[in-house]
């Protein structure tokens, strides 16, 4: 049976800057979940907790019913910021030899590496250098090198970035059926369309602490839900309604309400004034969620 990953109370200070402010969250098994943050939020210092490359000052990671320890490390395919490869080394023998680092026999370890490398796009180049290939390349051997041992969790800080529009199709793609496999998924990105497409849930985290925790679907309707109403009524017209929270008139007045209110309430009141030619629920994206979040933090 395949397990989630739990994250409690991270807190991490470096000298007088506190990275990590209490941070919890957890990962369950077949769940892709998006870490966001502004850049220095503390979404690379908790990756690299649960890695065990840093120490955190206190709180703990669990896999499963126990807390996360060497084994269990060994078992989590890990995509670094600061990408990890091996320059001058072969990117078939690279991969090979990172597979038997985490117990793949011989063979095995050279189907997979044929497999990853294949699905990845870069089967031509498993005789170079990876200094050799282009960055993005690169990121895709990278991405080879956290699955060609069938990891058990998956913890990826920005894969996409620097990907053309193929590889994120990929990647997107892959990421998709590790965790309909039952893997955890965490990854980290700034490409907030991506995060909303792919992931079950998102945490966004602002100055070390989680600030916006749950489904993307969920997180957007929790506020900001808003009614576009184009129309010829005059300014004002919405002011006052049942729900209305406020509304900002233009060519397309729109209206910020709660779940009070009555839509077709809002329409009869802007039809009293003339035609309405679009009248539209709409709720924010993420990225207007990330930035009123952070904004606030
Ligand atoms: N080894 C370190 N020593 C001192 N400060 C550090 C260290 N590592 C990270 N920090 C600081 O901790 C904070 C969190 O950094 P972190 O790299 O986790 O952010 P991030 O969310 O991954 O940002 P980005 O999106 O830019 O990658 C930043 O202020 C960073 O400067």
């Amino acid at each position: 049976m395949r397990a989630g990953l739990t994250v409690t109370g991270l807190t991490k200070r470096f000298g007088d800057l506190t990275a990590l402010d209490d941070l919890s969250f957890d990962v369950a098994p077949g769940e892709v979940f998006g870490f966001v943050g502004s850049n220095g939020a503390g979404k690379s210092t908790t990756m690299r907790i649960i890695l065990g490359v840093l120490a955190a000052d206190t709180g703990s990671v669990g896999f499963g019913e126990r807390d996360i320890d060497s084994d269990v490390r060994r078992r989590i395919g890990y995509m670094p910021e600061e990408r990890g490869l091996y320059p001058k080394m072969k990117v078939g023998e690279q991969l090979v030899y990172l597979a038997r680092l985490h117990g793949l026999s011989p063979s095995d370890a050279s189907t997979r590496m044929r497999y990853w490398t294949e699905r990845l796009g870069v089967d031509a180049r498993v005789g170079d250098n990876v200094a050799d290939l282009s960055l993005g390349n690169q990121q895709r051997v990278q991405l080879a090198a956290a699955l060609v041992f069938d990891p058990d969790l998956l913890v990826l800080d920005e894969p996409f970035s620097g990907l053309d529009p193929v590889a994120v199709d990929v990647m997107s793609d892959v990421i998709v059926e590790k965790a309909a496999d039952g893997v955890p998924v965490l990854f980290s990105s700034h490409q907030l369309e991506l995060v909303q497409r792919l992931c079950h849930r998102v945490g966004i985290i602002a100055k070390g602490r989680m600030q916006a925790l749950g489904a993307v679907d969920d997180l957007r309707a929790r506020d900001g839900v808003r009614l576009r109403v184009a129309s010829t009524a005059p300014a004002g017209w919405a002011d006052g309604l049942p729900g209305v929270v406020r509304a900002e008139y233009g060519e397309t007045t729109t209206v910020y309400v709660d779940d009070t209110v009555d839509d077709q309430q809002v329409l009869r009141a802007a039809l009293a004034h003339g035609p309405v030619h679009t009248f539209a629920s709409e709720k924010p994206d993420l990225t207007e969620l990330f930035r009123e979040v952070v904004t606030a933090a």
